[in-house]
């Protein structure tokens, strides 16, 4: 049936501009957006006090399927998803076996086909993420991937990763890099600084994120083709993305939710639920990286949706995996933490949640309230306030940094293709 959602805020547009509209959604897209509009045989959402948003893109997830399914499967991993109001995701190809080849993203594509998500796949950039070899690009572009990564380790050949960017800007692949110089990370577990220090854990400097950068920038540079920096962590990498992209150097960014929120002292605790990598920087990371975000040299804001079992986290900080559970409290997070205490705008972190996301992704009909585009919606209750348990999570895993904490801007609704697909009780 046709949906009718009046009086509420609703986002539209390419400047996702604020404004009170009615819109009508009708086989799977947005037919009408008008002041009032009249309509009979539709069910009729009133939207009062909430904003309808474009659903929410994410460009880095972590699904564990196949492999580690204890983790996160692609169901569950959906339903986080959508329960955090994004209607689309790209998936990271750490996975056992990893997608080196076709085999695995037809499995993805067959798991994934009745899931009311838009699910991207990334393949490995190189054979089972070892950095000695590349994988099968043409197979996995064949098969349907749209980005190749080895997220989790850095590819250390650098004559590698630039034959990887030849063939990806041949083959339209967009290669995203996990940027850590491993021999300068050193086996750390924490920010290397004051933090480290007083905790007595062993650093990761952040200059093994700023050399790796601005390797991967002047490879980028070298063959033109477009690169993708994952989970920027520091300031000299804010200014180096910013300078790269003054010298017409293709390359986007992205920043989590946690580290726009959050900084090394989060750790004072030894709580392992904030041990993640890139590890939570300086306030000073923090603070530039808001800024970074605001001027535009940061593109987009994705989750590193990267969740473990509770068992695997209760363990001694050393030796504990990295990774924090996000996507179901991405939003709200930043809304509370940003957009509430008025550091951005709700346009703005929109456009860094849908529109770029999209524009990187090359994804047709979608990242804005546009009539005719797909009806991919979500609904947002600024008033509602939640706090964060682990019985509120719907994904497998509960290594969620934000436990404890109380929330607004809470999701509350989930359109997928013209469908309610998540409504929060
Ligand atoms: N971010 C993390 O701390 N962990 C990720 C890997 C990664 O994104 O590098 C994971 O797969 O667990
Ligand atoms: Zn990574
Ligand atoms: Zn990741």
């Amino acid at each position: 049936m046709a949906l009718l959602f009046k009086n509420g805020n609703v986002i539209v547009g390419a400047d996702q501009a604020i404004k009170k509209l009615d819109i009508l959604i009708a086989k799977g897209r947005i037919v009408e957006i008008a002041p009032e509009i009249k309509q009979e045989k539709v069910e009729v959402i009133d939207l009062e006090g909430k904003y309808l948003i474009p659903g929410l893109i994410d460009m880095h997830v972590h699904f564990r399927d196949p492999g580690y399914t204890h983790k996160e499967d692609i169901n569950s991993g959906s339903k986080a998803a959508l329960a955090g109001g994004f209607t689309s995701v790209l998936m990271m190809p750490n996975t056992d076996p990893p997608p080196d080849n076709q085999t695995v993203v037809y499995y993805w594509k067959e798991k994934s086909k009745t899931i009311p998500l838009n699910i991207l796949f990334s393949g490995c950039l190189t054979k089972e993420r070892a950095g000695r070899e590349l994988s099968k690009l043409h197979e996995l572009k064949e098969a349907g991937a749209v980005a190749v990564t080895d997220d989790g380790n850095w590819v250390t050949d650098g004559a590698l990763l630039r034959h990887a960017l030849e063939y990806a800007k041949a083959l339209e692949l967009l290669v995203i890099t996990h940027a850590e110089e491993p021999t300068l990370a050193n086996g750390g577990v924490m920010n290397e600084g004051f933090w480290s220090t007083v905790l007595g854990l062993k650093g990761i400097p952040k200059a093994a994120e700023n050399v790796a950068l601005y390797r991967d920038l002047q490879i980028a540079k070298l063959t033109g083709a477009k690169i993708h920096i994952a989970h920027l962590s520091t300031a000299e990498g804010v200014q180096l993305v910013a300078a790269a992209k003054q010298e017409g150097i293709t390359v986007t960014a992205e920043v989590t939710p946690h580290h726009l929120v959050l900084n090394d002292e989060a750790l004072k605790d030894y709580n392992t639920n904030f041990k993640v990598n890139p590890p939570l920087r300086s306030l000073e990371d923090q603070n530039a990286l808001l800024k970074g975000l605001l001027n535009d040299s940061i593109d987009v804001i994705a989750t590193d949706h990267a969740p473990h079992a509770q068992y695997e986290k209760l363990v001694e900080f050393n030796d504990a995996p990295f990774g924090m559970e996000g996507l179901e409290t991405a939003f709200p997070v930043l809304f509370t933490e940003l957009v509430a205490c008025k550091k951005i705008t709700l346009e703005k972190l929109l456009t860094k949640m849908t529109i770029n996301p999209a524009k990187i992704l090359q994804l047709k009909e979608q990242g804005e309230i546009k009539k005719g585009y797909i009806a991919n919606l979500t609904v947002i209750d600024p008033r509602l306030e939640l706090r964060v348990t682990s019985d509120l999570l719907v994904s497998k895993s509960k290594n969620n940094p934000f436990l404890g904490k109380v929330l607004k801007g809470w999701p509350v609704m989930t359109i997928y293709q013209g469908e309610i697909v998540y409504q929060r009780k």
